[in-house]
């Protein structure tokens, strides 16, 4: 018998499409408890818009948690600053999507949930509601107080990290210094180990520059700072650390059937690659966290919100996945 746990679930932006995949859910059994960080009133509107059944559940903290029963929904209320219109952007509830956030890690911190899943965010609407705003990578880091964490996505036969997450691509190259680089291999290295049950990660690590710099004639980068730190690594700490190597060449078989990840440079050097391979099927997961946090592949699709065609694939892996890193925990 599993001892059962909470999973927070926070569906995001209210206008998107995070509401409904978590209404989709929600209509099957889980063995464990999910608690919805969100307005109890809009996932009692998107259930009707979408001809969902809903039996709401006020969250108790003081109740045992019990498994997940198709057809309903715990929620811990977060009130809706403004009404909501499936598809239209509010800057009103960009506050509301922060609250939700905040639930879920105050009660991933206390120890309340074992772990938080997260649906889609707009952050531009967060932005524009005078809040800065990057990612929940680097929102969870900062609530936690966490100087470093590292995005990873996952799908079926490809792991992809990145050294560095929502920046401008101007500042990448500044951002690849060989103490973040250190830090960020060091995190995954040690979540391969402790999350995945990897016992000596192989890590692939992307050059920055086309041709990984061609020995320096396009960019320096590999010589002065990528190389440097890997070699420190490889001789200091044994890790097994491949490259750089050219990004346009290092997603062939020949490398990814001995990878246990592809260390990526910069978002879209590795993300088009992974969500080429697995669009829909893939998990974000936020390592070095002091909590499990997972999350979907896709954005807001706001045009399929409140329509009922938004593909559930995605949030089913993350929760699935959660639920595996919950369960490997116990
Ligand atoms: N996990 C997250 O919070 C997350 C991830 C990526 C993007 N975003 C944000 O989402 C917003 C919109 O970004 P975007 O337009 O680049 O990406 P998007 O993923 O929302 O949409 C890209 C395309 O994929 C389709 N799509 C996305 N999810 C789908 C699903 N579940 N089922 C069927 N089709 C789906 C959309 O219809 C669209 O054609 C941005 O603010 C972005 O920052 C958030
Ligand atoms: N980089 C992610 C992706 O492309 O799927 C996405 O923007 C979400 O990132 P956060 O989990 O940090 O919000």
């Amino acid at each position: 018998m599993i001892k059962v746990k909470r999973i927070a679930i926070t569906p995001g932006e209210p206008a998107g499409i995070g509401p409904d995949l978590v209404l989709a859910m929600a209509q099957e059994d889980w063995p464990h408890e999910l608690v919805i960080c969100a307005s109890s009133q809009l996932m009692v509107e998107r259930a009707a818009q979408l001809g969902l059944p809903l039996d709401v559940i006020e969250y108790d903290p003081a109740r045992p948690p019990q498994p997940h029963k198709a057809g309903t929904l715990v929620i811990t209320d977060c009130k809706l600053k403004a009404p909501v219109i499936p598809g239209e952007l509010n800057e009103q509830n960009g506050h509301y999507v922060l609250d939700t956030l905040s639930r879920a890690t105050q009660g991933c911190m206390s120890g309340e949930f074992a772990a938080v899943v997260t649906g889609p965010v707009h952050k531009g609407i967060i932005n524009r509601a005078g809040v800065s705003f990057s990612g929940h990578t680097e929102f969870f880091a900062q609530q936690s107080n966490t100087a470093q964490v590292v995005m990873m996505l996952a799908t079926e036969g490809l792991r992809v990290a990145l050294v560095t997450t929502h920046i401008p691509l101007a500042y990448v190259s500044k951002a690849i210094t060989a103490e973040r680089l250190q830090q960020i291999i060091r995190i995954l290295h040690a979540d391969l180990v402790s999350k995945f049950g990897i016992e000596q990660p192989k890590i692939y690590v992307c050059g920055l520059n086309p041709h990984a710099g061609e020995d320096g004639c396009l960019g320096k980068e590999e010589i002065e700072v990528i190389t440097p730190a890997l070699d420190q690594l490889r001789q200091e700490e044994g890790m097994k650390l491949f490259g750089p190597l050219p990004a346009d060449t290092i997603f062939q078989d020949k490398y990814l059937a001995d990878a246990d990840t592809v260390l990526a440079m910069y978002h879209d050097q590795g993300l088009p690659v992974l969500k080429f391979k697995g669009f829909g099927k893939s998990v974000n997961i936020t390592l070095g966290l002091p909590f499990i946090r997972t999350s979907v592949d896709h954005g807001t699709a706001l045009e399929l919100a409140g329509t009922g065609q938004a593909d559930t694939g995605s949030l089913w892996t993350a929760l699935s996945h959660a639920l595996e890193l919950v369960e490997k925990q116990t």
